[in-house]
């Protein structure tokens, strides 16, 4: 089973909110929501990997946190490890670059978006850590 290495954003504004993307209809869990990120390439850290991610599907600036969890996850097709830093927006609009849709939304409201089932323990541990 191949398995991949994801540096994930939790992206804090100063209203309290946190921002989540929808992923494309089309492909692996496709339409579920997310919090931001994607594949650590070769040479980097997992900072720098979260901050690029950010600009690249979203097109904002993000100042990268201290680390809230790491996930090891076994989908069907694929074993993931989520490496989920907390991190503050900066600056610029939140823009659907690689995804279909984006949002604020505060810990509250999160229930009501269908998040892939590996995101269940990074809410639990954002909701003891708050
Ligand atoms: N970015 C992100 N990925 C997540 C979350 N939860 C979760 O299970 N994943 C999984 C889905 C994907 O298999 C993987 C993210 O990889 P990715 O975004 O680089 O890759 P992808 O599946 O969209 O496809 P590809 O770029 O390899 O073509 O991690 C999450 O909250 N954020
Ligand atoms: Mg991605």
């Amino acid at each position: 089973m191949p398995q991949k290495t994801i540096g994930v954003g939790v992206i804090w504004n100063e209203q309290g909110q946190i921002l989540i993307d929808r992923r494309l209809q089309t492909g692996v869990l496709g339409g579920l929501w997310e919090f931001p990120g994607g594949k650590i390439e070769p040479g980097e850290t997992v900072e720098e990997c979260i901050k690029r991610e950010i600009w690249e599907e979203l097109g904002i600036e993000i100042e990268v946190g201290k680390h809230l969890i790491t996930i090891e996850h076994i989908y069907t097709h694929l074993h993931v490890t989520l490496i989920v830093h907390h991190c503050d927006y900066v600056s610029g609009t939140p823009q659907p670059l690689e995804c279909d849709e984006v949002r604020w939304v505060t810990l509250a409201e999160i229930d009501e978006f269908p998040f892939p089932e590996a995101n269940a323990q990074i809410i639990a541990a954002l909701r003891q850590n708050v």
